[in-house]
């Protein structure tokens, strides 16, 4: 790796955080020299810091670890989820020195740097945490260019939020792409053909379809149910994405048009929130959401519990799935978050089509989830009504 310290001269300048409620803490400058506004969220991952920074569905988020030590790896580009960092912002308490992997390629703070990230270390993130946990998501700025604090606190007020904000379009694809599976077809003439829906997707859930056998077709989040049916697809994936889901008008008539053609649907996150407005319920806006790779998952129909890795600021409303008057017909709950009792998995009950909250590419995570790629695979295979069912 080059530079063996991220402390290059000079950068040790101080550095504020400042929230919406007037919260403001004292650090140091470990990225860019700059500012930067966003929600201000938490994350409880102990590490996977390349591959937290790297997921577009933290898009307009400045991202707080509550994991003191950041950056004793490295960073290593292999681990990257998407082409870059993606996080309006990055707040640490501690910053390590030096990277001690031999996959690193260089220094979490020279990777920020160069990268044009605002990032804070020696930042009280304790502190910070309970604040956001207490008072919910903030808003906030944080600054590394010596800026005035009322007028941060102003600009920290004046930042529209994420309700309403609509950003999958901000981070999809500009063109249609492709990934070829990494597997022969098991004994069929040809690998699965499956469409991706890009809403700010994570490379290892290509990755993962790829080695259940499908050959990838990624689509930007604006395709149009007929532009992914002309493909003719074996089934549908909906990725994960960044801002609120009820902003992404269009998705839900394209999910309806897909759904409705009988082509097998699985979606992520976001992926999993669009699926559940396009079935006729709602979503909302939890309090701090869920950002973290151990948050505990209930599978209904199992009866079994796994431990999963989650980010998300919204939920889809259990309570408002809908009977047989749905748009695509009854809908019902696969998975719960043990935490909070909140919603973390559906499927519709007459059609090919289910989704997760939370992230079975675990990237960063536990693997214990991974099983919903395989039911992906028996449904493209008209093995299963949705496996979760
Ligand atoms: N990872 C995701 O897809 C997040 C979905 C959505 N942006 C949320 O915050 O709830």
């Amino acid at each position: 790796m080059t530079g063996s310290s991220s402390w290059p001269a000079g950068t040790r300048s101080p550095a504020l955080v400042v929230l919406e409620d007037g919260t403001t803490l004292e650090g140091v400058s470990a990225g860019a020299v700059g500012r930067a506004a966003g929600e201000v969220v938490f994350n409880t991952a102990m590490a996977g810091y390349e591959e937290v920074l790297t997921d577009p569905s933290y898009h307009g988020q400045i991202v707080v670890m509550t994991a003191p030590q950041q950056g004793n790896y490295g960073v290593t580009d292999e681990d990257a989820e998407s082409a870059g960092v993606q996080v309006a912002g990055f707040v640490v308490r501690d910053l390590a020195r030096r990277a001690s992997n031999h996959r690193a390629r260089r220094g979490l703070g020279a990777w920020l740097t160069d990268a044009g990230i605002v990032a804070v270390s020696d930042v009280d993130t304790r502190l910070l945490t309970r604040r956001i946990r207490d008072r919910g998501a903030l808003r906030g700025v944080i600054d590394a260019e010596g800026g005035d604090r009322e007028e941060l606190l102003a600009q920290a007020r004046a930042h529209p939020g994420m309700e309403g904000t609509e950003l999958a379009s901000a981070v999809t694809t500009a063109e249609r792409y492709e990934v070829a599976a990494s597997v022969p077809p098991d004994g069929r003439e040809r690998p699965w053909r499956v469409v991706c829906v890009d809403f700010g997707l994570k490379r290892n859930q290509l990755r993962l379809l790829a080695s259940r056998g499908c050959d990838v077709t990624v689509v930007p989040s604006e395709a149009s149910a007929e532009d992914v049916l002309a493909l003719r697809p074996d089934g549908v994936f909906l990725s994960n994405g960044p801002g609120d889901p009820s902003a992404v008008l269009g998705a839900v008539r394209v999910i309806r048009g897909i759904v409705e053609a009988g082509v097998p649907t699985f979606g992520i996150c976001l992926g999993h929130q669009l699926l559940g407005l396009a079935a006729g319920a709602r979503s909302y806006k939890l309090p701090f959401g869920h950002h973290g790779v151990n948050q505990p998952v209930k599978n209904l129909a199992r009866d079994t519990v796994e431990i999963a890795s989650h980010n998300h600021g919204f939920a889809v409303d259990a309570a408002t799935l809908p009977g047989g008057d749905g748009p695509l017909g009854p809908a019902h709950e696969t998975h719960v978050n043990l935490n909070d009792g909140t919603n973390a998995g559906l499927a519709l009950d007459e059609r090919p089509a289910f989704s997760v909250q939370y992230h079975p590419e675990a990237a960063p995570g536990p693997h214990d989830s991974r099983y919903l790629f395989d039911e992906f695979a028996r449904l493209l295979a008209g093995r299963s009504n949705g496996g979760v069912a």
